[in-house]
């Protein structure tokens, strides 16, 4: 009987293996079934060596009233529990004559790779580390990866949900202004519907640079509208009169005041806090160096932001003065205007190492945002890709810097805010060596009512004003404070009562830190990558180079700095033989450059 019954138990399992692979829908592990039948072999065979009975293996003859009568083709094994009993039923009915599943299924791969350690996603510290870098490059400013989407998804849509406007559409007012790239008029809608919230406009008719001014505004108003006048529409209409054709600008009217028509009053900055906070929330302090210090704050506060947020988006205006800064009536806020000459370093439009000649009472001692070596902005992708590491190596947002540093002085010193005042103190300026510091000795030792007046608001409050002016005015770019390090000055951020000296000293030793000099050879190296450049993108500014001279160790070169040195100069005369090969191809063949950004262009 036992035989009988380990027949039937062997094919049994044969056909429980067969069942479990064909009718589980899993895997057909035959280790893992094998395995199991053995067990329950064993088991079997250990029951019978013990003289303990079968029964529980073995099922009842159905109908035999206690028989014991195993049946081939249905033994009923109850080793495997009532599941397993009903599968070796079925699977010896569906075995027969259609063989083992598994040699039909050829599962030798599959239990070869179950066997394999388990493979797909897995995080690896060295993987995070590597996404986590290229994560924090691309969001770096100027943010290549905002870029893209900016490029590729808002810009678009914006191009298809925004009016559109022609010249038909606008009556030109008075005349607000009229500079080098074009002229500005005050304007209205002839049809009122076609805008929602139409009120008083601006319209600038500007030359060939008005395509930049309209990208650049454009940007603006996608990434951070807040900071300059709210941009309506820009297209490009014939003018019959004029050779070529010409840009229309559109904006929201703003006001009527410019920060530089506001600091001409004599009663500036009192006048700026009646518009700003109205007659019936000015300030409760008399009138004096204190409370003039608390406006001069406010507005250095605001155009600190807007540049801050300029910046943040990869765009350095160039041209930062107390007229490009317009008082908004609406928001009651200062913004800026005027984005001709600015430059978008994200893709590396409107930046040409030397074409712009920028407002020489503002511009910062090095003239350029770019080291004039960095040559001019590549293909696009390349430019986007790269972006990161110039913004990193030249710090172009500290020119910006440099000139809201002088509007902060000429808002101090009432002498300076007239165009001789400003003139002469970038005179003496530049004498001492753009050394703010001299230059207040040399200013002191003749002191006149407004330079002593200036001084007392700088030194107030342990001299935070003076900290922060001076750490805006700095003669290498380099080392300027960025807006953003500048917003988080002690001068704008006063900590409560009780811990104000404390954490303002602290803050301002921070600030101090990473403000400090540069060893001198770090300017060294720096200034030798500097050099690097090509010949087309122009050489160093006077003031630079006396600078460099100046800085460069003296003591004799070693071999590895004559070895560098020989290196760098020969990578030179190769950029300059590539550069101006180019150059003779391109005037031979008379081909323009084409900038790819100017969609009207053809
Ligand atoms: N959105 C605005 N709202 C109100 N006034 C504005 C606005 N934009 C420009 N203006 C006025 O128009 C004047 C000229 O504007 P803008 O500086 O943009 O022109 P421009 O041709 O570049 O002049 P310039 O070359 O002298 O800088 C400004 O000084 C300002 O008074």
């Amino acid at each position: 009987m036992a035989d009988a019954s380990m027949a039937c138990f062997s094919g049994g399992i044969a056909s429980l293996q067969g069942l479990l692979c064909s009718s589980r829908g899993r895997s057909c592990s035959q280790y893992n079934v094998e395995n199991a039948a053995v067990k329950m072999r064993s088991k079997f065979w250990s029951r019978i060596e013990h003289g303990r009975s079968a029964d529980g293996w073995l099922g009842k003859a159905p109908g035999g009233r206690g028989g014991r009568t195993p049946r081939l083709g249905f033994c009923r094994c109850q080793a495997a529990g009532i599941e397993a009993l009903v599968a070796l039923h079925q699977s010896a009915v569906l075995g027969v004559g259609v063989g083992l599943p598994c040699t039909v299924m050829e599962c030798g791969d599959v239990v070869y790779r179950s066997t394999l350690p388990q493979q797909g996603f897995q995080i690896t510290p060295p993987g995070v580390a590597l996404t986590l870098l290229i994560v924090a490059y691309l969001w770096s400013t100027p943010g290549v990866a905002p870029g893209f989407w900016d490029m590729f998804v808002l810009a678009p849509l914006e191009q298809l949900l925004r009016p559109s406007f022609r010249k038909e559409d606008f009556v030109l007012g008075k005349k607000l202004g009229e500079g080098a790239f074009g002229t500005v008029y005050k304007a209205s809608l002839s049809n009122p519907n076609l805008l929602k919230n139409s009120g008083p406009l601006v319209v600038k008719k500007a030359n060939e640079y008005g395509a930049v001014e309209v990208w650049m505004n454009e940007r603006v108003r996608r990434a951070c509208r807040n900071s300059c006048a709210d941009f309506v529409h820009g297209f490009l209409e014939s003018n019959p009169n004029k050779k070529g054709d010409e840009f229309w600008l559109v904006w929201r009217y703003e006001g009527k005041e410019t920060l530089a028509d506001l600091m001409a009053n004599k009663d500036f900055p009192y006048n700026v806090e009646e518009v700003m906070l109205g007659m019936a929330n000015v300030d409760d302090l008399p009138k004096g160096p204190e409370r003039e210090n608390r406006i001069i704050g406010r507005i250095m506060r605001q155009i600190l932001n807007s540049l801050y947020q300029l910046h943040a988006t990869g765009i350095v205006h160039r041209d930062i003065k107390p007229q490009n800064i317009i008082f908004s009536d609406d928001s009651k806020v200062f913004k800026i205007i005027d984005l001709g000459a600015a430059a978008d370093l994200r893709v590396g439009i409107n930046y040409a190492p030397k074409e712009f000649l920028l407002d020489p009472r503002y511009a910062a001692p090095e003239q350029y945002i770019m080291s004039t070596q960095t040559p001019s902005a590549p293909p696009v992708l390349v430019a986007a890709l790269l972006s990161p590491v110039l913004w990193q190596m030249n710090f172009p947002d500290h020119f910006d810097v440099y000139s809201a540093g002088l509007i902060f002085l000429q808002m101090v010193f009432p002498n300076l805010r007239s165009d001789s005042g400003l003139i002469t103190f970038n005179r003496q300026f530049k004498r001492r060596g753009y050394d703010i510091k001299s230059w207040r000795e040399l200013v002191e030792s003749k002191p006149n009512q407004d330079i002593r007046h200036g001084f007392e608001i700088l030194d107030l409050d342990g001299g935070v004003a003076w900290e922060l002016l001076q750490a805006m005015v700095r003669f290498e770019g380099r080392q300027r404070i960025s807006a953003r390090t500048a917003l988080a000055h002690p001068y704008f951020v006063r900590a409560g009562l009780l811990g104000s000296s404390f954490m303002q000293r602290m803050r301002l030793q921070i600030i101090r830190a990473t403000q400090q000099e540069r060893s001198e050879n770090v300017t060294w190296v720096s200034s030798l990558m500097a050099k690097s450049g090509t010949k087309n993108a122009g050489g160093f500014t006077e003031a630079q180079l006396e600078k460099l001279r100046e800085k460069e160790p003296r003591q004799k070169g070693s071999i590895q700095r004559n070895a560098l040195a020989s290196a760098l100069r020969v990578k030179r005369k190769v950029s300059r033989t590539i550069d101006s090969t180019i150059t003779d191809i391109r005037k031979e063949r008379g081909i323009k450059r084409v900038n790819w950004w100017n969609r009207w262009e053809t």
